[in-house]
């Protein structure tokens, strides 16, 4: 993709956005710019759903290859690194609204948001648009039923146990926890929340040539822990990615660890009553609880479009980060208000003490000030390292190998890959 020739533009002009959200949240952010399309007549932002996240940022860099990639592309967290360490893909979002005239102002966003998603000289790269974290939700009908307090929902591992058993001993469920994207959740939350490192070198923050080092004992005996689990009903597994939500919201299994976004989905089939807490943590281990990392997504702009093409862009991005429009996308979604403002509106607006639910997100990610174990992870090729991760979690889980073999694998595999990366960055 090399630029384009700058012609007079014709207006409206439009612009390609790929997103890689379906269902209620693809639908409001197809919305989001059908509002912009009519608020001016010079842009049209055409949201085209890609599939999931995977499958959209696989889509986007083969498109970019033959020419034809879209404008702006909805990227999964853990695609940063990638998109980061290959900047001719990209126009990076600093300079894109500096050119437009509407400098960013870091200022305005959270900092556990910009840490995320900005370069070692502290430019921000992607938009942030869609940030979350994974929380605990439960089922106040079930716990009630059970002789719980609705009120006190387990903190810490045992006591997710033994509200399991309590809930089993009912006969009413399937199974007493599961959860989503098993990677994320249960292993770089994980190691966020207990303070330990996912990999070397600030989780990659500080360079390309971290390593992995998710085999210790922290993270082996947590492994060990569900397996074991998973053989007496106390945790049901749930598939790789966002699929488990159905398993919380039939009521089947009644606690659930899964994104502050999984709450609009949740909120709008659940016909029992529910809340969350923070994510449940090992007592024993010194650094627990830490604070919880990001995930979700960000736009990334993609390279080779012409200069009037990303004026559009950078309106649309301004238009987007406005605090009503940041206010509305976080309170119907729960993603995390990305924006000081957006914050600030939702609070006085009362919806905290509305929904609860949401500031429990917030104040678990700012629960501590970040530690290098804790700011986020940047890892080139690391959708492919999750799938690595995955694979280990799932041989533990089959009885196909031990958790520690299954952990030391996945560490030698997804360190290959690293190298791998390491030698293609420019
Ligand atoms: O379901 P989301 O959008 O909050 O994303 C969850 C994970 O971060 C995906 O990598």
């Amino acid at each position: 993709g090399g630029a384009k020739e700058e012609a007079r533009p014709d207006y409206p002009m439009e612009l390609e956005m790929w997103i890689g959200l379906g269902g209620d949240l693809g639908q409001r952010i197809e919305e989001m710019a059908a509002d912009f399309n009519s608020r001016q007549d010079k842009y049209v932002i055409n949201v085209v759903e890609q599939g999931d996240y995977e499958e959209a940022m696989t889509s986007a860099i083969a498109a970019y290859r033959a020419g034809n990639q879209p404008h702006i592309l909805q990227v999964y967290e853990v695609g940063t690194g990638t998109f980061m360490g290959s900047r001719q893909v990209i126009k990076p979002v600093y300079e894109l609204m500096a050119d437009a005239g509407m400098p960013m102002n870091k200022d305005e966003y959270l900092s556990q948001v910009t840490a995320y998603y900005s370069d070692l000289e502290g430019n921000m790269l992607s938009f942030p648009f869609n940030s979350s974290t994974p929380i605990f939700y439960y089922n106040i009908d079930a716990f009630r039923e059970a002789g719980l307090d609705p009120h006190d929902p387990p903190s810490t591992w045992p006591e997710v146990a033994e509200a399991a058993e309590k809930l089993m001993a009912t006969g009413n469920y399937s199974a007493g926890f599961t959860f989503q994207w098993p990677s994320w959740t249960q292993m770089e939350n994980f190691s966020a929340w207990h303070d330990v490192p996912l990999g070397t070198r600030a989780n990659g923050m500080l360079g390309w040539d971290a390593e992995l080092v998710f085999n210790d004992e922290v993270r082996v005996r947590h492994l060990q822990q569900l397996v074991d689990w998973q053989k007496n009903g106390v945790f049901q597994y749930g598939g790789r990615r966002g699929d488990a939500t159905p398993l919380f919201t039939s009521g089947d299994v009644p606690m659930y660890i899964a994104s502050s976004a999984a709450y609009a989905g949740i909120a709008r089939t659940a016909n029992f009553e529910f809340s969350a807490g923070f994510l449940p943590y090992w007592p024993d281990v010194a650094g627990a609880p830490q604070n919880s990392i990001i995930g979700g997504g960000s736009l990334w702009v993609m390279g080779g479009h012409s200069d009037a093409e990303y004026q559009g862009i950078a309106e649309f991005f301004a238009y987007l980060s406005s605090a009503e429009v940041q206010a509305e996308w976080h309170q119907f979604s729960g993603y995390l208000p990305v924006t000081y403002a957006a914050w600030e509106l939702s609070r006085e607006q009362g919806f905290y003490d509305k929904i609860p639910i949401h500031n429990t997100a917030i104040s678990q990610i700012t629960l501590n000030p970040p530690t290098d174990n804790s700011r986020g992870l940047r890892f080139g090729m690391f959708p492919q390292v999750r799938n690595v991760i995955l694979d280990g979690m799932e041989a533990a889980l089959t009885g196909e190998m031990t958790a520690q073999r299954a952990l030391d694998q996945a560490v030698s595999r997804g360190n290959a890959l690293l190298r791998e990366f390491e030698r293609t960055v420019q």
